[in-house]
């Protein structure tokens, strides 16, 4: 029986065979008489469920996998094996009827026509998806209001900011009142007042008409604004499917402890990390006198670790630091957390 999900995923794959070629010329010329491939798998054996409007990041380290899932959830690519269905339907097998479903904003890119004011390429998408009249106003108010468009509308795109740009584009995929957004970097290179006020466009859209969203960002805020839940993709697989704020549970196992000494000890960071080398703590100085030593949470105590180093060290001040889920999905993206560290180190 199906379920009340909008999106709805069991088992997608989506694997790429790409050129493999050796550096310079010779490579090229021996690419061109013996072509070597390999396969990528980029969406692997994805299962998941989002219902009717919730509000979700899709976050993941560059080559994760987000803009491939975005890809077949939108119709554009076509699955490898298992399935996918947006709003009941197969979006590459139905892409004019899921068009009317979705609307995807790239931060990138603009849907806008770079010659014509704001205004018309607005009503040009209300009549291409035919937009009741009285709808199409409503929207339009809203649009005016939150986002302040009034003064855009009558501007060609091509002489907007990048800001009202953006803000035009978020209307212009709202204007048909889709059920699901997709939302692929939408904040990016926008100030801080450009973002709140995105932020708040899709809030409200949210509350009056229950709109999905599926996120992908490297903005944090954009993350904990809009979302509650977050999928975390590595390597194609998901890794973590759960609160924004739970994810410190789940991988919140590195713990810091910054140290400073009483007096000057001349091999302090040595005799730290002897003391500590049981655990695999690594060890760092940030300023003279000062140390931090990062180590994991699920091998030793924030007590033991303290008593090593009081035994080591002539200690001054400590103190604990908990890892953010700000600091998780920080280093996630910037690939210094992966998901095989997921096991205690031995
Ligand atoms: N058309 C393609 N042909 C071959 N390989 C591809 C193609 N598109 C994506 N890939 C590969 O699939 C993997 C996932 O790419 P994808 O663009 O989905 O990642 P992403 O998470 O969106 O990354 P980013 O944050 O950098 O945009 C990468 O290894 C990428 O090189």
């Amino acid at each position: 029986m199906p379920g009340t999900e909008i999106v709805r995923t069991d088992e997608l794959t989506r694997v790429f065979r790409r050129a493999v070629k050796p550096p310079g010329l010779a490579g090229a010329a021996r690419h061109l008489f013996r072509p070597r491939y390999e396969t990528v798998t980029a969406v692997d054996r994805i299962s998941l469920r989002i219902e009717p409007g919730e509000s979700v990041a899709y976050v993941g380290p560059n080559g994760a996998g987000k803009s491939t899932t975005i890809k077949l959830l939108t119709g554009i690519l076509v699955p490898s094996s298992g399935t996918v269905s947006v709003c009941g339907l197969r979006p590459h097998h139905d892409r004019q009827r899921n068009a009317r479903n979705i609307s995807v904003v790239f931060g990138q890119r603009t849907q806008l026509w770079w010659d014509i004011p704001v205004a018309e390429s607005l009503r040009l998408l209300g009549d291409i998806y035919q937009v009741p009249a009285a709808e199409f106003r409503a929207t339009m108010a809203d649009l005016v209001d939150v986002l302040d468009l009034g003064p855009l509308l009558t501007v060609p795109a091509r002489q907007l900011s990048l800001g009202q740009r953006m803000r035009c584009d978020l209307g212009a995929a709202l204007v048909h009142r889709p059920e699901v957004l997709f939302l692929d970097e939408p904040t990016i290179g926008l100030d801080v007042a450009v973002k709140a006020r995105l932020r708040e466009f899709i809030r409200l859209m949210q509350d009056r008409h229950g709109l999905t969203v599926l996120l992908t960002s490297h903005d944090l805020g954009d993350i904990e604004e809009l979302c509650r839940r977050m999928i975390m993709i590595d390597r194609g697989k998901i890794v973590y499917d759960g609160p924004y704020n739970e994810i410190t549970a789940r991988f919140g196992w590195e713990k810091k402890i910054a140290v400073t000494l009483s007096e000057e000890v001349p091999d302090a960071e040595v005799r730290i990390g002897a003391a500590l080398a049981r655990i695999g703590a690594a060890v760092t100085s940030p300023d003279p006198g000062t140390y931090e030593v990062s180590f994991d949470g699920r091998r030793a105590t924030p007590g033991e670790v303290i008593r090593e180093l009081t035994g080591a060290v002539p200690v001054n001040d400590l103190t604990i630091e908990e890892t953010s889920a700000e600091t998780i999905i920080r280093r996630l993206y910037e690939g210094e957390l992966t998901f095989d560290t997921d096991e205690p180190r031995s």
